[in-house]
């Protein structure tokens, strides 16, 4: 799915949140990196439609939300940073209950259900209460459950921030390769340098303001610059 971002601006009354934002995503692992209070969540709002657009559009594979919500909607995996899981419903329970609004039958559900939970290392876990999971854990079953519906879009808005190293390294490998090897359009937020790897479109989110958008790699290039920590660096002292 493309995702197109043209000329976004958002204010909450007099605090801009993001300025002249514009932005085009195509399948892929796309990473927007930025500080806190850069903008990132601000504009997951936008693409998800929890928030509306003031000024500017955004736009999937052609159409915007407003256009065609519910066959986007249809399309679209989404990890925000808040944990959204019922921790009294076990994993099963909560995979089970989100594979039915997307309208797979019990078979589909349960067969969708096995593979998410054995790519992320999980299927010991299946009749256990969300509420006995680790953080990590937990954040595997979000993941699973935005999975279930094999979407062609997935937004995650800092997805690894506190997890331990090992729950950190596997989603962030479970999703590149879906980006890379299925071609998904992902959009991943972090803070995180060590997350951006050379070959993924970078896009740099700073005061509201996409002060960068290429290549990792064309970036550092760009800006005679070794690694991202570098790259930060000379980019918070230009700005
Ligand atoms: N509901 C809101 N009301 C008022 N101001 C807000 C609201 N949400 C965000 N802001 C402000 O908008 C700016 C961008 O915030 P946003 O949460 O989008 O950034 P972020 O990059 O996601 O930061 P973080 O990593 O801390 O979540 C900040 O100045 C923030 O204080």
């Amino acid at each position: 799915m493309e995702i197109d971002i043209q000329g976004v601006t958002h204010s909450y009354g007099k605090v801009t949140a993001l300025s002249d934002v514009s932005l085009t995503l195509n399948s892929g692992f796309n990473i927007l990196l930025g500080p806190n209070g850069a903008g990132k969540s601000s504009l997951f709002a936008l693409l998800t439609g929890l928030e509306r657009i003031g000024q500017g559009s955004i736009y999937f594979n052609g159409c915007t939300i407003v256009q065609n919500r519910a066959s986007i909607m249809k399309r679209l995996g989404v990890v925000f940073q808040q944990n959204t899981l019922d921790i009294d419903l076990t994993v099963k329970q909560n995979l089970s209950y989100f594979a039915s609004l997307h309208g797979l039958n019990p078979i589909e559900s349960i067969s969708r259900i096995h593979t998410l939970l054995s790519e992320l290392d999980l299927s010991d876990r299946l009749d256990t209460k969300v509420r006995s999971l680790n953080g990590g854990h937990r954040r595997r079953v979000e993941l699973a459950r935005c999975l279930i519906h094999q979407p062609t879009a997935l937004l995650l808005d800092e997805p690894t921030v506190g997890l331990d190293v090992a729950s950190r390294r596997l989603i962030h490998s479970v999703v590149h390769d879906l980006a890379l090897k299925q071609g998904v359009t992902v959009l991943w937020a972090t803070h995180l340098f060590e997350e951006v790897y050379s070959k993924d479109p970078l896009s740099i989110l700073l005061n509201g303001q996409l002060i960068e958008h290429d290549i990792c790699s064309a970036l550092l290039g760009k800006h005679h610059v070794e690694n991202v920590n570098q790259l930060w660096d000379v980019l918070i002292y230009a700005n």
